[in-house]
C-alpha cells in the first residue's frame, strides 16, 4: 500500500481563500477589519521565524497584525499591563503570546491575563475548560487543524480507535478532548508509556506529537491507518522532519501527513480562522447580530 498524502498547504490554502472573502465581507459590513496582536518576548530565532510567518499569513487574508516585542527580562507587570491595554483595544480582536517564554516567566499568569474573548490560541483556562465540556470559544490551533485535515479528507472519527502520542497542554490533551467530542475511542501515550507499540498498533487514526524523530516505525502502525505527524524536528544536517518514519510508514498507512507541509501550515490557518471568529464575535457583541458568512459551512466551527 502507498499512503495518500494529506497536504496541509493545499487544505490550508482552500480555507484561507474562504477566510479572505469573509474578512473582506466583515470589513465592509461592519467596518471591522480583524486585528491580531502578537507578543514576542526575547530573541529566540525560531520564534521570530514563526511569528513572521504568522503575520505574513494574516496579511495574505486581509487581517491586520501588530507585533509587540519585549526583551527577555521584561518585568512581569509591564507584560501584563501591555496585555491589558490590548484587551481594552477595540481594534484588536485576537492576542497571541508566542511560546515558549524565556525562563523565569510565569506562563500561566501571562496566558490568563489575556481576555478569554481574544484568546485565539485557546490556551486560557476558560477555553481549556470549554473544550472539556464542549462549548469552548476558541479551540487550540494545532489540534483544531488536525480535525480540519480529517474532515477535509472525509475521514470519519466516530467510533474509531485514536491513539495520541504526546500529552502536552497545547497538542496532546486538547487533541484527545476533540476526538472524544467526536465519539472516538481515545488512548493518550506519553514519555512514561510502557510498550508504546501496543497502543499505536490499535490505532485507526494515529496522532503523533512527541518531538522525537523516527519514533513511529512501520511495525508500530496498523495497515490502512491514518497517520498524522505533528512533530517538527530540525536534524543536525538542517533537514526538517516529523516524528514518523515517513518512508516506511507510507507503505502501511492509508493516509499520512508530511513534514513540512502537513499540520504546520494548518496551525497557522486555524489561527486566522480563530482571529476571524474573534472579530465576528466582537462585532456581534457591539453592533448586534451580523448575517451569517456567505459559505454554507462555518469554517470557524469545530463541527
Ligand atoms: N502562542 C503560540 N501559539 C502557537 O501556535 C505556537 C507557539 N506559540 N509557539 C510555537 C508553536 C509552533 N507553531 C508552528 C506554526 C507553524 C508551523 C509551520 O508552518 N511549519 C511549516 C514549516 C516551517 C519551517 O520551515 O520551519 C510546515 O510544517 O510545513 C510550525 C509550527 C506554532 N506554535
Amino acid at each position: 500500500m502507498s499512503a495518500r498524502i494529506l497536504d496541509g498547504r493545499m487544505i490550508g490554502r482552500a480555507i484561507r481563500n474562504r477566510i479572505k472573502t469573509d474578512v473582506a465581507e466583515l470589513s465592509e459590513l461592519a467596518s471591522a477589519t480583524p486585528g491580531l496582536a502578537v507578543i514576542l518576548i526575547g530573541d529566540d530565532p525560531a520564534s521570530r521565524v514563526y511569528v513572521t510567518n504568522k503575520m505574513k499569513a494574516c496579511a495574505d487574508v486581509g487581517i491586520r497584525s501588530t507585533l509587540i516585542e519585549y526583551p527577555k527580562d521584561v518585568p512581569a507587570e509591564a507584560l501584563i499591563q501591555s496585555i491589558e491595554r490590548l484587551n481594552d483595544d477595540p481594534t484588536i480582536h485576537g492576542i497571541l503570546v508566542q511560546l515558549p517564554l524565556p525562563p523565569h516567566h510565569d506562563v500561566r499568569a501571562v496566558l490568563h491575563a489575556i481576555s478569554i474573548e481574544k484568546d485565539v490560541d485557546g490556551f486560557h483556562l476558560y477555553n481549556v475548560g470549554g473544550l472539556v465540556v464542549g462549548d469552548t470559544i476558541f479551540s487550540p490551533c494545532t489540534p483544531f487543524g488536525v480535525m480540519k485535515i480529517l474532515d477535509h479528507a472525509r475521514i470519519p472519527v466516530e467510533g474509531r480507535n485514536v491513539t495520541i502520542v504526546g500529552a502536552s497542554n497545547i497538542v496532546g490533551k486538547p487533541m484527545a478532548l476533540m476526538m472524544m467530542r467526536r465519539d472516538a475511542t481515545v488512548a493518550v501515550c506519553h514519555a512514561k508509556t510502557r510498550d508504546l507499540a501496543q497502543y499505536t498498533i490499535l490505532a485507526d487514526i494515529l496522532v503523533v506529537a512527541a518531538g522525537v524523530p523516527n519514533l513511529i516505525l512501520p511495525q508500530m502502525v496498523r495497515t490502512g491507518a491514518v497517520v498524522i505527524d505533528v512533530g517538527i524536528n530540525r536534524l543536525p544536517d538542517g533537514r526538517l522532519v516529523g516524528d514518523v518514519d515517513f518512508e516506511g510508514v507510507s507503505r502501511k498507512a492509508s493516509f499520512i501527513t508530511p513534514v513540512p507541509g502537513g499540520v504546520g501550515p494548518m496551525t497557522v490557518t486555524m489561527l486566522l480562522v480563530n482571529t476571524l471568529s474573534a472579530a465576528r464575535r466582537f462585532v456581534e457583541q457591539t453592533h448586534g447580530p451580523i448575517p451569517a458568512p456567505v459559505h454554507p459551512e462555518d469554517i470557524t466551527q469545530l463541527a
